[in-house]
C-alpha cells in the first residue's frame, strides 16, 4: 500500500446550525486516482474547500505528506496542490496563454516554459492565442487543468471535473486524468455524483452523504466485497434500528416506509446470520430477514437517496 499523502481527521463545517460536513476521514495514497463520491449536498466541495484553504474547518485536521496544514503552513504547501473548484473562472476576453501568464505571475512561477508545457499537456497548445470565451465548456475544463498542473503539483484536486460535459468530453478529461496520474505521477482526487464515472477511471473511493463518509475503500475491494441490502422485519423497530447502527458491516438502517414493521439494512461484508443472532441476544424479535445483491451503482444510488425517498428514522 502507498504512503499516505493526504489525511483529514474528524474534520468538519458547520454553517450556522448545519453541520455540512461531519468527522470526515479521508485517506488519499500517493498515486491514488481518488474519486470522491456523493449526491448533491452531500459535503463534497466544503470539503475540498477546506483541503485547498478556502474555508476554515470548524474542527478536525487535514495533513499533507503528515505536516499539518493550518495558517501559513497551509498557504506555503498549497503549492504542492493544484486544485480546480468547479467551474474554472478566466478572463474571457485574454487568450488561453495570457490567462495561463496571469496565474505564472500570481504564483510566482518564474519558469515561462511551464505555460507551454501544460497546454500541451491537456492538449490546448494549438489553441493557445485564441480567446477565452471562443472555448467549448470542455476547452475551459481542460484549461483548469493546464492552470492546476502548472505548479507541478504532487496532488491534484479537481471538483466535479467533467460537470456539463458531453461524453467526448468526459472521455477527454478522463484519458487527460489518466496520463497525467500515469507519465506524471500525480496523484488526483476527484468529486462526482456519477457513480460509473469514478468507478471506471478510480482506484479508491470515498462514497459521502450528509456530509458523512458511508464507505470508503479501493474500488476493487467495494466491488468484490459484498455488498447487500437485507429487509428485516423486526419488533421493536426503533431498537433494532439503533442496534443494527452500532453493528460492524452495518452502514446505514433506515425504517421501510410502506412497511413500518421492516427495516432496510445496507450492509458490507457483513453476515446475516450473525446479525440475526446479535438482534435475537439483544431482545429484537426477528420474523424473517431477506437479502438481495446489489451492484455497487445500485447500492449507492440506493444508499444516498433523499430523506423521504426512505424514511430514515436510525441515528444517522
Ligand atoms: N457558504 C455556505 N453557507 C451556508 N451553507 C453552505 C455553504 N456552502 C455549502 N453550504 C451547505 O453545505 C452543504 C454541503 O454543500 P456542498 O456544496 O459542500 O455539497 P456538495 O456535495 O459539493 O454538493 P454539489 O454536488 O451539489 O456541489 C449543503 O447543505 C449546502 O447548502
Amino acid at each position: 500500500m502507498g504512503k499516505i499523502i493526504l489525511e483529514t481527521k474528524n474534520l468538519s463545517k458547520k454553517f450556522g446550525q448545519r453541520l455540512a460536513v461531519n468527522s470526515v476521514n479521508l485517506k488519499v495514497h500517493k498515486g491514488d486516482i481518488f474519486g470522491f463520491l456523493g449526491p448533491n449536498g452531500a459535503g463534497k466541495s466544503t470539503t475540498i474547500r477546506m483541503i485547498t484553504g478556502l474555508v476554515t474547518p470548524t474542527s478536525g485536521r487535514i495533513l499533507f505528506n503528515n505536516t499539518l496544514l493550518d495558517g501559513k503552513k497551509h498557504l506555503f504547501l498549497r503549492r504542492y496542490l493544484g486544485s480546480l473548484i468547479e467551474i474554472p473562472r478566466f478572463y474571457e476576453y485574454l487568450t488561453a496563454y495570457e490567462n495561463l501568464e496571469l496565474i505564472t505571475q500570481i504564483s510566482g512561477i518564474k519558469d515561462k516554459s511551464t505555460i507551454d508545457k501544460a497546454l500541451i499537456q491537456v492538449g490546448l497548445y494549438s489553441r493557445r492565442n485564441d480567446r477565452v470565451r471562443t472555448f467549448s465548456q470542455g476547452m475551459k475544463q481542460r484549461l483548469g487543468i493546464a492552470q492546476a498542473i502548472m505548479g507541478k503539483p504532487k496532488l491534484v484536486i479537481l471538483d466535479e471535473p467533467t460537470n456539463g460535459l458531453d461524453p467526448e468530453g468526459i472521455n477527454h478529461i478522463r484519458r487527460l486524468i489518466l496520463n497525467l496520474n500515469k507519465q506524471k505521477g500525480i496523484t488526483f482526487m476527484i468529486s462526482s455524483h456519477i457513480l460509473k464515472e469514478i468507478e471506471s477511471i478510480c482506484n479508491r473511493v470515498a462514497i459521502l452523504q450528509e456530509g458523512k463518509v458511508l464507505a470508503q475503500g479501493r474500488v476493487v475491494d467495494l466491488l468484490n466485497t459484498p455488498q447487500e441490502i437485507l429487509t428485516l422485519e423486526v419488533s421493536p423497530v426503533l431498537k433494532a434500528i439503533n442496534l443494527l447502527h452500532s453493528h460492524p458491516g452495518v452502514i446505514k438502517a433506515v425504517q421501510n416506509n410502506n412497511h413500518l414493521n421492516q427495516v432496510k439494512v445496507f450492509t458490507r461484508d457483513l453476515k446475516p446470520d450473525l446479525l440475526n443472532q446479535y438482534l435475537v441476544k439483544n431482545g429484537i424479535k426477528v420474523a424473517s430477514l431477506q437479502k438481495n445483491n446489489t451492484s455497487l451503482e445500485d447500492f449507492f444510488l440506493t444508499l444516498t437517496r433523499k430523506k423521504g425517498e426512505l424514511n430514515c428514522c436510525g441515528q444517522y
